[in-house]
């Protein structure tokens, strides 16, 4: 079914309250002949397709790694072996920078900001997908919130894969990392639920105590998501209210994203050039203005 007729259908005034999707969306849908060849990459003489991108932003625990999780459990991922996986996911956390041994010390007090865009390592957040969109194989690493870094031993391999999905709370930030994007998502949780979910997931999951948490919370995360995370929504293509409770969002993006997987490789190309050149900030659009959030 089309995204018009499934907005038919649902009737636009019902959709807006299920997600907002901004009218660069339907171009996804446009069929129009595009002047730019199809993309194939080759890796070792193999020839790769290159993998449609799809950035999913939001505050701290808005959801975004249970929304993926939801998409991927939707279209039968999970139960895949990595190397057989059509979608993957992967977390911007995963680029957090090294610290120095002063941070380090800050960290561990819960002193330190993990929710300025300074805490990224974002030319390696950029490089990695760079190297997704040319059809590589890429080593993502595994963060540990416990030792505030990356862990020394674990990382995950990422095959080439139709579908890539990357969240995290500044995936929209830094303009090069936003650009490659072909959809965007922004999770848009209340921020009363999304400390209640922090609190016990910080205490049970990365070994933090309650003071600590508050402490960061009240000092860096609510400050940083209104400056750095909230203004980045409005470069979204769609809005998913309520995270993962919103199952007809996420069932609406699951049907999008099996057309996608449906369609042929000069298609997929075709779709990824329209979804790309409808990116706000991105050299086509430069001038117009983004929806305010
Ligand atoms: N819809 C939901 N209902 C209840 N708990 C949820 C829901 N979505 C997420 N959670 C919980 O909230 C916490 C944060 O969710 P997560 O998906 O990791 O958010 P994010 O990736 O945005 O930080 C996790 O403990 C998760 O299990
Ligand atoms: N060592 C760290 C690294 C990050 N954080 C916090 O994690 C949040 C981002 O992850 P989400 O899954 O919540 O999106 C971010 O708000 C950081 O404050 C941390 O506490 N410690």
């Amino acid at each position: 079914m089309s995204m018009s007729l499934i907005l038919r259908r649902v009737g636009v005034g019902s959709f807006h309250r299920i997600l907002s999707v901004k009218y660069n969306f339907k171009f996804l849908y446009t069929h129009k002949m595009s002047e730019k060849p199809v993309e194939y990459t080759h890796t070792n003489g193999i020839e790769s397709k290159t993998p449609f991108l799809i950035g999913v932003a939001g505050g701290t625990a808005s959801g975004k790694s249970t929304v993926c999780q939801r998409i991927m459990e939707k279209l039968g991922q999970q139960q895949k072996e990595h190397t057989e996986r059509r979608v993957v996911c992967i977390s911007q956390d995963s680029f957090y920078r090294t610290l120095t041994t002063a941070e380090r010390m800050r960290a561990e007090r819960g002193q330190f900001n993990f929710d300025h865009p300074d805490a990224f390592d974002d030319k390696k957040l950029l490089a990695v997908l760079k190297d997704i969109l040319a059809g590589k194989k890429v080593e993502v690493p595994e963060y540990d919130y416990i030792s505030n870094s990356i862990h020394p031993h674990h990382s995950h391999t990422i095959y080439p894969a139709d579908v890539v999905l990357i969240e995290g709370i500044l995936v929209f930030y830094f303009p090069e990392v936003r650009e490659l994007f072909h959809m965007k998502l922004f999770v848009d949780t209340d921020s009363d639920t999304r400390l209640a979910r922090r609190v016990p997931r910080d205490i049970m999951e990365r070994g933090r105590d309650l003071e600590q948490v508050l402490n960061q919370y009240m000092n860096f995360v609510k400050p940083a998501f209104e400056e750095f995370c909230l203004p980045t929504k409005k470069f979204a293509d769609v809005i998913i209210p309520r995270g993962a409770d919103n199952v007809v969002a996420i069932d609406l993006i699951v049907q999008h994203i099996s057309e996608y997987l449906k369609r042929s490789p000069a298609e997929k190309s075709q779709l990824q050039y329209i979804g790309a050149s409808s990116t706000p900030g991105s050299p086509q659009r430069a001038g117009q203005a983004g929806r305010p959030h």
